[in-house]
């Protein structure tokens, strides 16, 4: 089927997220964890194609030249438009990667103007005159302030955004919004006229994004979190640019042996830990012992659970012993370590037969993902907004994973997570 939407995401977790929300249109997502080997001329190809990278805090340079690879396939296999997904807490590190990604997309797509949404009102992310809010708290205000890699110490998208382009940066607010498509794409005109190329858009429910999604689908380029791709397939439908496709199939079943892997320091999966750790066999990874011996007491550890027992391995940890750990290691090898030991010991648990893997972190999620050989998910049934439980072959072996983000989720995550698999039996 010819590609409709070519969307290139910046973490594994905002891949699946993604998908997940696309997927509610029941109009089939095709979702890649890295770029495929195959050229895109052999490969059967869906009408929404996710390209997952793991590009988020890497060098400028290395995003750009990735995302700029998995464009190239997109385009070759027929993608028009392209959506540039990033967090819905708008990560980036001081040089990007976010602004510098969109540019490079631009130019590559002749585009003179795009737009940026990371609101996402369904778990409490929305942008008001260009302020990005978690829940009641601007973002530089919120627990986000200590995230380990991009620690977010400003709330304002313009201010974020404009050190990170050359083109100049502007804003359509929810006054306008709230007058509909028209008078979006009038805003947007006026503002392409004053020359500028970056318009961060207001948005703090779904029927705003409803009326961006309806004003930008047809702009070559959109970039946002994943709430603002989620009303396009109904577009599209709707255009006639796409046929409605055959619902999901059913899942392969797959062995009962469950593990929880976290890297995820962010204060939802901290509560998440915590609530899940008396019903499991737990390990906690300290990296700075990692840092010094390695995994290999972790992977003996492992060794000697049953695989059908529940387990929970983590490294999550509260903000000062992140920062402690970090001025020991710095925050960049810091973040190695744990995504090493925590991908070796999903392979490990994998080859001792577990076969349903929980991941908390985007990162994490990348460094388990990839250790794991997955290349191609299926999406299933969300387990929480923007956490859907996914197919994959790893190793020769059906598995089932859910790649959560770190802030997304109640309490009670990883046993909903494995009560509704079960309960899908
Ligand atoms: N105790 C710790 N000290 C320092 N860094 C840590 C610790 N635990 C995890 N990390 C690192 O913090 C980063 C968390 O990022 P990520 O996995 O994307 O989680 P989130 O989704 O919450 O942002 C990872 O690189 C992880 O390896
Ligand atoms: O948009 C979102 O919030 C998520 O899809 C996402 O990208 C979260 O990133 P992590 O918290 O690093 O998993």
């Amino acid at each position: 089927m010819a590609v409709v939407l070519g969307c290139i995401a910046d973490d594994f977790t905002g891949a699946t997220d993604l998908a997940g929300l696309l997927a509610r249109s029941g109009i089939a997502v095709s979702l890649r964890m890295g770029i495929p080997d195959a050229p895109p001329e052999t490969a059967e190809t869906a009408a929404f194609e996710i390209i997952a990278l793991k590009c988020r805090t890497i060098p400028v340079a290395e995003a750009v030249a990735d995302t700029r690879a998995a464009f190239d396939w997109l385009r070759r296999a027929g993608a028009q438009r392209i959506f540039w997904k990033y967090c819905s807490t708008f990560d980036s590190t001081a040089d990007g990667n976010i602004g510098p990604v969109a540019e490079a997309l631009m130019a590559d797509l002749g585009a003179t103007q795009t737009v940026y949404c990371p609101a996402f009102p369904e778990n409490g992310r929305s942008v008001f005159m260009g302020y990005l809010f978690v829940g009641e708290q601007p973002i530089a205000e919120s627990p986000m302030k200590d995230h380990p890699l991009t620690p977010m110490r400003d709330s304002n998208l313009m201010r974020l955004l404009a050190p990170q382009v050359r083109g100049k940066v502007g804003l359509v607010n929810r006054l306008t919004v709230a007058r509909g498509p028209d008078a979006v794409r009038a805003r947007l005109a006026d503002l392409e006229r004053d020359g500028i190329a970056h318009v961060v858009l207001d948005a703090v429910a779904d029927d705003d994004l409803r009326i961006l999604a309806e004003a930008c689908a047809h702009m070559p380029l959109m970039t946002g979190g994943s709430a603002l791709a989620m009303p396009l397939p109904g577009i599209y439908l709707r255009d006639g640019a796409i046929a409605r496709s055959a619902r999901r199939q059913a899942p392969p079943p797959v062995g009962a042996g469950s593990i929880v892997l976290s890297g995820s320091c962010s204060a939802m999966t901290r509560a998440q830990v915590a609530q899940y750790l008396p019903q499991a066999s737990a390990l906690k990874l300290d990296p700075l012992e990692l840092a010094r011996s390695g995994p290999q007491a972790a992977r003996d550890w492992l060794a000697q659970q049953p695989a059908e027992a529940p387990k929970i391995v983590y490294a999550t940890a509260e903000p000062a012993d992140v920062a402690a750990t970090q001025a020991e290691l710095g925050a960049a090898r810091a973040g190695a370590v744990v995504e090493a030991a925590l991908a070796q010991l999903a392979t490990d648990a994998r080859d001792l037969g577990v076969r349903r893997f929980v991941v908390a972190g985007g990162e994490t999620a990348g460094a388990v993902t990839k250790a794991l050989g997955v290349t191609r998910m299926s999406i299933g049934e969300e387990i929480a907004p923007g956490v859907p439980w996914t197919w994959c072959r790893s190793g020769g072996h059906d598995i089932a994973m859910a790649l959560k983000s770190g802030n997304f989720g109640t309490e009670t995550f990883f046993s909903d997570a494995f009560a509704k698999l079960e309960a899908a039996e």
